[in-house]
């Protein structure tokens, strides 16, 4: 077993949870409401600027240049993801710049900034590893399901889609080499940044489906 299967193995319970949230079934079923897909398209623009940030420290903090250069372009592709997806539906939406970023945006974007900057790189790459993977797998799931005419079919053809499969792939690599070469106490590090990265995730999409604000 390698050392990402384990790390999937350890939040299995988490995405079990995540298949079974009403946004994820709702967007399957094209029946999400707008407001909760304009709020999460709108939090997630913020999110994946920093998320390009968080990659960007790895790639500056990265001792193989390989490293360097992948990180360098995962950085690249997640501001042109972005710039893609939300410009389609930024226009579709109505959608406005320079909102707040709420509860669950704010806590996985400090998470991830914290733990890439302060941790070690292999604890920052397990840290932004559900970024990809949860995303591949949960985008698969929907394209399997997916009712034809959905509205959303941008966003989950982005993430169902071939290009993404192969970064997802390249990150799972880069993962499992920084865990070989890191001692039973980073691994361990590495395996709570992982799960606490999921849980985010969960998180997330849970703030869209509740419309969540600061109650103060
Ligand atoms: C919250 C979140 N996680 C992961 C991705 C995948 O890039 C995304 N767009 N948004
Ligand atoms: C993980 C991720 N999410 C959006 S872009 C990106 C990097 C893929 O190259």
């Amino acid at each position: 077993m390698t050392f990402t299967d384990q790390l999937w193995q350890d939040i299995s319970p988490i995405y079990e949870s995540i298949l079974k949230h009403g946004f994820v079934g709702e967007l399957t079923e094209g029946a999400l409401p707008t407001a909760m897909f304009q709020y999460y398209i709108q939090q997630d623009a913020l999110y994946l600027a920093d998320f390009s940030r968080a990659l960007s420290l790895l790639a500056a903090r990265s001792v193989n240049t390989d490293d360097v250069l992948q990180f360098t372009q995962f950085a690249q592709n997640a501001i042109l993801v972005e710039r893609a997806l939300h410009e389609t539906y930024f226009a579709l939406y109505d959608i406005q710049p320079g909102t707040a970023k709420m509860p669950a945006c704010f806590a996985y974007t400090n998470f991830l900034l914290a733990t890439t900057s302060l941790q070690s790189v292999a604890v920052g790459a397990a840290a932004v590893l559900p970024c990809f993977w949860i995303y591949r797998e949960v985008g698969k799931y929907i394209y399997q399901r997916a009712v034809r005419e959905n509205p959303y079919h941008a966003w989950i053809d982005t993430y169902a889609g071939e290009a993404f499969d192969e970064s997802v792939n390249l990150m799972l690599a880069i993962t499992d080499r920084l865990a070989d070469a890191a001692g039973a106490f980073e691994q361990g590090l590495m395996r709570d940044a992982f799960r606490t990265s999921s849980q985010l995730e969960w998180y997330f999409w849970n703030d869209a489906y509740t419309q969540n604000r600061w109650l103060v």
